[in-house]
């Protein structure tokens, strides 16, 4: 199976490796000083308690010299996300399938679900309507990734959640493609818990329990994982956030069956520098319109209150580079 990961840097770079461990026949689209990494030594994924395992495979910055791909995985940030989509042009086929490896909602997440005709939620989720008309959803398959990892330098990846990598893979419609059934037997092969399911839009709002309730609260305070968990105060405040997002989802026939407490164990959480934290410290604005801000935007026209949400989405924005509250 020819499959061609878009943006192959933290996630998509392991997700690359353990394809191609798999048995996938993967090739990379990346630039910069990884890409020229990646062309010199491979790809390498690091992970504590477990031997460095490094791949060859084909990598550049011309998508058109790849060809069309049976799936091609997109794990942009959101803001890379347009671009993409017109970039991987020449790698899509009659039957091609995307899978998108990115946190945050998908721009048909709303549809079908009792909120309101919101502009505002419409201009995060699908600015200017340019992901709907790009893609269609059937070809959309939402891959939630769960693990942690970052670029640890040019070409290697560092897995910081070892006993996490899950990828749980559904779309709009609860129907797949063939194609991703063999997709996830390959990522199996290479390592990861993945599976098809069809509640999709479930396993995404509990996504957002974390990435908004636990990661933005790690972000504004500069620390990781591990330690938000475990001082009491801002475990706290993970936690009142997690329970305000589960109310809302409860209001918006999206109930999920979570343990606020569990999620953020002192013991068990991982000593993860989140994608924003990771993204802040190098300057770039944080992956909050699809998350973090449309959550806030959910929840005021579905009247449910969200104190604790909308004061860390304030700061989230105010801390991001090009700040949306402009
Ligand atoms: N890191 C993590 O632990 C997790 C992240 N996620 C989600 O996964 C998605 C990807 O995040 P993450 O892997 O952390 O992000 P990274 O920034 O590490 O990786 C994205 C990569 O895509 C590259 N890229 C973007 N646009 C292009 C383009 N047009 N051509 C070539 N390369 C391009 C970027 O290059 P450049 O740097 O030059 O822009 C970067 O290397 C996000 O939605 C994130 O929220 C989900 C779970 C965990
Ligand atoms: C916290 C984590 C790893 C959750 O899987 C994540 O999604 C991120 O860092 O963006």
């Amino acid at each position: 199976m020819k499959i061609c990961i878009f943006g192959a840097g933290a996630v998509g770079g392991h997700m690359a490796i353990r394809l191609a461990r798999g048995g996938g026949d993967v090739s990379v689209v990346m630039r910069g000083e990884n890409l020229a990494a990646v062309r010199e030594r491979g790809l390498e994924l690091r992970a504590k308690g477990a031997e460095p395992f490094r791949v060859s495979l084909p990598a550049t910055d011309k998508p058109e010299t790849l060809g069309p791909q049976d799936v091609v995985v997109i794990s942009v940030k959101y803001r890379a996300l347009a671009a993409a989509l017109k970039a991987i042009d020449p790698l899509i086929g009659p039957d091609t399938q995307i899978v998108s490896a990115m946190n945050g909602m998908p721009w048909w997440f709303a549809e079908g679900l009792p909120i309101a005709e919101d502009e505002a939620l419409s201009a995060l989720l699908d600015p200017g309507g340019a992901f709907g008309r790009t893609v269609p959803s059937e070809r959309w398959t939402a891959c939630v990734v769960t693990s942690g990892n970052m670029v640890s330098e040019p070409g290697v990846i560092t897995n910081t959640t070892p006993d996490k990598n899950r990828l749980r893979l559904g779309t709009s419609s609860g129907s797949f493609h063939p194609l991703i059934a063999e997709f996830v037997a390959i990522a199996k092969t290479g390592g990861y818990d993945a599976e098809i399911v069809d509640d999709i839009r479930h396993q995404i709002w509990s996504k957002l329990l974390i990435n908004a309730g636990i990661s933005s609260v790690a972000t504004v305070c500069e620390k990781t994982v591990a330690e938000i968990c475990q001082n009491p105060r801002t475990r706290a405040l993970s936690i009142g956030v997690i329970e305000e997002i589960m109310a809302l989802g409860r209001a918006i026939g999206l109930p999920v069956d979570a343990d606020p407490e569990a999620m953020t164990a002192p013991e068990t959480a991982p000593p993860h520098v989140t994608s924003f934290l990771q993204d802040l410290r190098a300057g770039r604005p944080l992956e909050i319109e699809n998350g973090i801000l449309a959550l806030v935007e959910m929840a005021k026209s579905s009247g449910v209150d969200t104190p604790r949400l909308e004061a860390v989405a304030a700061v989230m924005a105010a801390r991001s580079q090009a700040s949306v509250l402009d």
